[in-house]
């Protein structure tokens, strides 16, 4: 697949298994930790962030503020406890390294723009089946970096979808955990492959079982990634992809035993600043969450 230079994804490629993908830039409120403002609510990113709502939106953030402070300390009690340190763990509790290419999640509310390359994505949720969804839809799904799709909703991806699971295997077999957490994955489907999916992994713990990373970490990991995966993305759909929607589980929520609201403010707290998005893409604002139940 042909790559575009110009903005940054030289050496991206939806080519089964061969994707390199850069690693997202974070800002620096971020580096201060402003992803998991649940847990920091004084952080200058958070203050932004409400700045920017009016009156009732702010009630009302603050509510689900409160709620979520909740359920992170009940799924949470020390969250920010010592997890062990990797060799080559980056500063800022392994946050991916900075690249002068990627797109930087400001942590800002905002409504989301007519502009294509730049806004703040939505979520939507939704009861359904996840794999019900028509042809050309990304699926979304929350992956360790080990290689392992054994349970949970990755279990039924790997089911379904043997070829992308060969793939993602390879990849983390590539990689150390510790650098492909925070990043992203986007498998393409077979040609002849019947349902056409492409499949969205994010890389929000590097390990699984009891293994996992605690809350805040993959919290912290979700953004990155899921920033990564939209770039990827929109370089995709610029090559030709025809990507349509964009629809994800409740990431998190299960086998990693985040509360799911806590995983769809973070995504819905970043923001695209539109340096390498390129104009004539329209990205997939808005983001379909489906639940069985
Ligand atoms: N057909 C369907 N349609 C829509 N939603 C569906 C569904 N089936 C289940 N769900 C929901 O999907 C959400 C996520 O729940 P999950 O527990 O799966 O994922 P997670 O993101 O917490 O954790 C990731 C780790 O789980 C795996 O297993 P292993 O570690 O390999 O063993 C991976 O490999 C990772 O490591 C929950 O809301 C489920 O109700």
């Amino acid at each position: 697949m042909k790559t575009n230079p110009k903005h940054g994804f030289k050496q991206t490629t939806l080519d089964f298994g061969q994707r390199q993908h850069k690693r997202p830039r974070l800002s620096p409120e971020q580096e201060q930790g402003s992803l998991i403002e649940d847990e920091e609510p004084k952080q200058p990113g958070l203050e932004n962030a409400q700045g920017k709502l009016k009156g009732k939106e702010v009630a009302e953030k603050e509510q689900e503020q409160e709620q979520d402070e909740k359920a992170q300390e009940e799924a949470e009690p020390s969250s920010t406890g010592g997890s062990k340190q990797s060799p080559d763990k980056k500063p800022n509790n392994g946050l991916p390294q900075a690249s002068p290419n990627s797109l930087q999640p400001m942590g800002v509310l905002q409504p989301t723009t007519n502009m294509s390359t730049q806004g703040t994505f939505r979520v939507t949720d939704k009861v359904g089946d996840l794999f019900d969804a028509p042809p050309n839809t990304v699926l979304i799904h929350a992956c360790n970096c080990i290689g392992s799709w054994g349970g949970g909703i990755a279990r039924a991806f790997r089911d379904r979808y043997p070829d992308a699971y060969r793939i993602y295997n390879a990849h983390c077999k590539r990689s150390l955990p510790e650098r492909l957490a925070g990043t992203a994955l986007l498998i393409a489907p077979r040609p002849d492959a019947e349902k056409q999916h492409y499949i969205g992994c994010v890389f929000t713990s590097k390990r699984f079982g009891r293994a996992r990373d605690t809350p805040a970490m993959i919290l912290q990991a979700t953004a990155p990634a899921m920033l990564d995966l939209m770039r990827q993305i929109a370089a995709e759909k610029e090559n030709g992809e025809p990507i349509g929607e964009v629809r994800m589980c409740r990431i998190n929520s299960g086998l990693f035993s985040v509360p799911w609201q806590q995983s769809k403010r973070v995504i819905e707290r970043l923001q695209v600043d539109g340096e390498d998005v390129s104009r004539d893409v329209e990205l997939p604002w808005e983001i379909v969450a489906y639940n069985p139940e």
